[in-house]
């Protein structure tokens, strides 16, 4: 393998460049710092994206056993997640989808042996996930853990949320004001004592109650993106709750298409695309500049 190869992917337009870093020789921690993650995401400089994904085993992952525990025997891969700021995230609901398909593209798992899913290792902990009849691919993300409430205020409106952690922080601030009205190009303000470590914060228009959600979304670490996986979770547990059901399965269209959440009793299921847009490699004029 080319030791510069990187892949351009989304998932519902939730864009990354991938870094295929099997062995953990080409990306050690000391190369892909804050600076090389935020200029690999710069979208005129760089390749652009909302974040990056090395594909790397768990067994080179300095944090792994940390964080992983006694799962890290089962997690044989490790979802090493940046956002574009250059910040670690625990958890990403695209970006896991997004990992497990390379891992197929790229020779290194059977997608046909991947149907009952396979054990990522996150910072979050670890996820099953697996591919999906459609061509697509689920994510069991672990329940919604409730944090309490919040207000995200946006052009002097303070919209209110519900707190929730999906691994990662989450603000779902259910409205009537149209979504699509909002101005995200500056990132709401939040109560930061009730989130130290930042947060994400979706605005959420209830298309049918306990059913079906659209809504737009201001990431920790990236600014507004096109879709938001731990984010759709967070809204539709939100929505349901506030439909009065605490389990049920929640279509959430965001602006980059659409994804599926089912909600039971004991865990949060995502499902939705995941599409490798480009492969090559980064060349040494770019890596010397
Ligand atoms: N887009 C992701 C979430 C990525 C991490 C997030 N910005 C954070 O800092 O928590 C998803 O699909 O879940």
């Amino acid at each position: 393998m080319n030791a510069d190869r990187v892949l351009i992917g989304h998932g519902t337009e939730n864009d990354f460049v991938v870094l295929p870093d099997p062995d953990g020789a080409v990306w050690p921690e000391d190369r892909l710092d804050a600076a090389m993650v935020r200029r690999l995401c710069e979208r005129r400089a760089g390749l652009g994206g909302d974040g990056v994904l090395r594909v790397v085993r768990s067994v080179h992952v300095s944090d792994a056993p940390a964080v992983l525990g006694e799962a890290l025997g089962r997690c044989e891969w490790f979802m090493d997640h940046r956002n574009a700021d250059g910040s670690h995230a625990e958890m990403c609901g695209n970006g896991i989808r997004l990992f497990l398909h390379v891992l197929v593209t790229e020779g290194l798992l059977d997608r046909a042996a991947c149907t009952d899913g396979v054990w990522i290792g996150t910072r979050g902990g670890p996820r099953r996930v697996g591919a999906a009849p459609d061509g697509g691919y689920w994510a069991d993300m672990g329940p919604a853990r409730p944090l309490g409430r919040g207000e995200a205020l946006l052009d002097g409106v303070a919209y209110a949320g519900r707190a929730v952690s999906m691994g990662n922080p989450h603000l779902a601030c259910l409205t009537d004001v149209d979504v699509d009205t909002l101005d995200l190009t500056t990132a709401p303000s939040v109560d930061a004592g009730l989130f130290p470590e930042g947060v994400n914060v979706e605005f959420v228009n209830v298309v049918e109650p306990a059913a079906h959600v659209r809504l737009r979304v201001s990431e920790r670490g990236v600014g507004e993106t096109r879709s938001c996986g731990t984010g759709a979770c967070a809204a539709a547990w939100a929505a349901l709750e506030a439909g009065g059901a605490a389990t049920g399965t929640v279509t959430v269209d965001v602006p980059g298409g659409r994804l599926t959440v089912a909600v039971d009793a004991t865990t949060t299921v995502l499902t939705g695309p995941a599409v490798v847009v480009a492969a090559g490699v980064l060349t040494p004029e770019w890596l010397g500049s």
